[in-house]
């Protein structure tokens, strides 16, 4: 198992660290998914977590949530065991979809992500006068603003494109000014366009924000320009570092264990080449275009050049 990051396991504890993870390891039912993880995160860096479907990524985020504990190795989040700083975290689950006749507008599903906890109980009047919710109120508006989401966010949420949609969820997730942000597939769903607006959204975020990012990616491409670090998982193993040092044929090759080629096309993404892996524990929810010998599929089913 390759792993390019410098700051590996065996050394003392990063004190400005977000995010600490040294030789880890995953297991779900008795089955292990990966293992010899090493990851630092610092304020404001962006990282990816990328590889193929079911192989484990967003089991990682529930690591990092502290829902399930890691099987081997050490983890440490804002200095403390996972689980151990809920404030500080924000987090973007895998996209689920608003029906499209829901009423609640886009500025109330931010609002929950600062006292969704107390949801269903109606403000008395007075409440709503308080300097309290004042600062609530404008807290909210700023989120907004910075997500860019000003001039839709009273519109009810089911009316909001997906794009939209997703970006007033990472509101949501931000509006408690959270240190770091666990970002699920993100941009999936989105098209071309869009997976590039968020994508500079959650740099934005990353930079002057301070925050430290952690996000589940299929492609790569979007975000390559942004990303300080990656962790590429494979069935059994992992490989960290800057994308440059991971996303190599090199390192896919050893991970893989069978021939990868990385290519670079004439406008900088990545394609990876070779079909290593067998597509059996692909998700529905995931486009099928896998199975063919095509570049990618194994790597990533929707491929790094898609
Ligand atoms: N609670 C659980 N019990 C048993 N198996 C589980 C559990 N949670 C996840 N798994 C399995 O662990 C594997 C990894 O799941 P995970 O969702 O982390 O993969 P992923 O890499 O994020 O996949 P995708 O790219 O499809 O979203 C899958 O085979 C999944 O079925």
């Amino acid at each position: 198992m390759k792993n390019t990051d410098t700051r590996a396991a065996g050394i003392p504890p990063l004190p400005d660290a977000v995010l600490e993870l040294r030789d880890a390891a995953v297991a779900v039912g008795g089955r292990r998914l990966w293992g010899g993880v090493n990851l630092t995160v610092r304020p404001g860096e962006f990282v990816a977590v990328l590889g193929p479907n079911g192989v484990g990524k967003s089991t990682m985020i529930k690591v990092l949530l502290g829902t399930l504990p890691a099987a081997a190795g050490q983890v440490r989040v804002l200095g403390a065991r996972p689980g151990g700083a809920g404030d500080q975290i924000g987090y973007l689950p895998q996209r689920r979809n608003f029906d499209g006749s829901l009423r609640i507008r886009g500025v109330d599903i931010v609002r929950l992500g600062l006292d969704g906890d107390r949801w269903g109980v109606p403000l008395p009047f007075a409440s709503r006068l308080s300097p309290r919710h004042r600062a609530a109120e404008t807290r909210v508006r700023e989120v907004v603003e910075l997500v860019g989401a000003s001039s839709y966010a009273d519109r009810p949420i089911g009316e909001c494109s997906g794009g939209e949609q997703q970006r007033l969820l990472i509101a949501q997730a931000l509006v408690r000014r959270p240190r770091l942000l666990l970002l699920d597939e993100p941009l999936d769903s989105l098209d071309l366009p869009n997976q590039a607006g968020v994508a500079a959204l959650i740099h934005r975020i990353c930079r002057h924000e301070d925050v430290a990012v952690v996000m589940v990616a299929h492609d790569v491409n979007p975000i390559l320009s942004y990303l300080d670090r990656v962790v590429y998982i494979v069935a059994g193993g992992a490989a960290s570092g800057p994308a440059e040092e991971v996303i190599t044929s090199e390192t896919l090759t050893r991970l893989y264990g069978t021939p990868v080629e990385v290519l670079k096309a004439a406008d900088g993404r990545l394609v990876v080449v070779g079909g290593p892996e067998a597509p059996a524990l692909h998700s529905d929810r995931h486009h099928s275009d896998h199975g063919h010998a095509h570049a990618a599929a194994a790597a990533s089913p929707r491929g790094f050049g898609s």
